[in-house]
């Protein structure tokens, strides 16, 4: 369903943004990160217990959420944030925070993902915080999640990046020849992801991150799902299947709003 036009607009005016009329207003990938965010903060309720996401996206909301809290505009929130540096971030907002072991349910998620195919399905994790996103995602009522358009794609893997898998670091080269083998039909290559500085990145949970970079389509997802699990040393993996409840997309000057 796309967005009536006079919605789109309204979130722009809440950015403080012209309405791209005549002539166009150029946005960049971060304004319209901004604008899926905001408008997702639009589903948030006073009362709520909110799943707070991680990534550059997911940050805009939990400042929204922030500032709206301080305008006295929400209260009795709490929150339930997906990564250190999002419990960071909410907590230099004034944002009340607790876990799942105290909210096993929480009412709405609100998220970025690297991919959205079609049908809703979605990759996370390039940002490293795939297992405490996918516990936190998987306990909610909701879960929507906001994307600009340059995050579709027709299939999970189709953008060329990495499908990331959380690994135990113990006998990592094992766990990663053991992923890379598993879809040697696709002329899968995984590669054991670096902090930048020569060392190996490490989750918040003290585990590695092998991203799998696939030439083919990986066939049916939940088949591909059950086989990594099964595999000795996977923590988790980034394909989010059937658990967005919303996507808002932002694409000026068109928003698409799939639900
Ligand atoms: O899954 C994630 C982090 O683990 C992020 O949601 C995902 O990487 C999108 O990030 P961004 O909003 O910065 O593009």
């Amino acid at each position: 369903m796309a967005i009536a036009w006079s919605e789109t607009a309204a979130s722009m005016e809440a950015l403080s943004l012209s309405p791209p009329m005549s002539p166009p207003v150029i946005l960049t990938q971060d304004e319209l990160k901004k604008i899926a965010a905001y408008k997702a903060v639009e589903f948030v309720e006073s009362g709520m217990v909110l799943g707070l996401g991680t990534g550059s996206t997911a940050k805009h909301a939990v400042d929204r959420i922030g500032e709206l809290l301080r305008q006295g505009k929400l209260s009795n929130i709490v929150g339930i944030p997906t990564s250190k540096k999002t419990q960071e971030q909410a907590v230099s907002l004034g944002i009340p925070l607790s876990d799942l072991d105290n909210y096993p349910t929480i009412d709405l998620a609100i998220d970025g993902a690297d991919e959205v195919d079609p049908h809703l399905n979605l990759v996370k994790g390039r940002g490293g915080s795939l297992l405490r996103e996918k516990m936190v995602e998987g306990a909610c009522k909701k879960f929507v999640c906001i994307v600009d358009e340059s995050k579709l794609v027709k299939h999970l893997g189709g953008s060329g990046l990495a499908l990331p898998v959380e690994i135990v670091p113990f006998c990592w080269k094992f766990t990663a020849n053991k992923l890379q083998k598993l879809f040697q039909g696709s002329d899968c290559v995984a590669k054991l992801r670096n902090d930048g500085e020569g060392k190996p990145f490490v989750t918040d949970n003290g585990n590695y991150i092998v991203d799998l970079y696939l030439k083919k389509e990986m066939g049916d997802l939940q088949v591909a799902s059950d086989a990594i699990l099964r595999i000795a040393g996977v923590v988790e993996h980034g394909m989010f299947l059937d658990m967005a409840t919303t996507v808002i997309v932002a694409d000026l000057p068109f928003g698409i709003y799939i639900d």
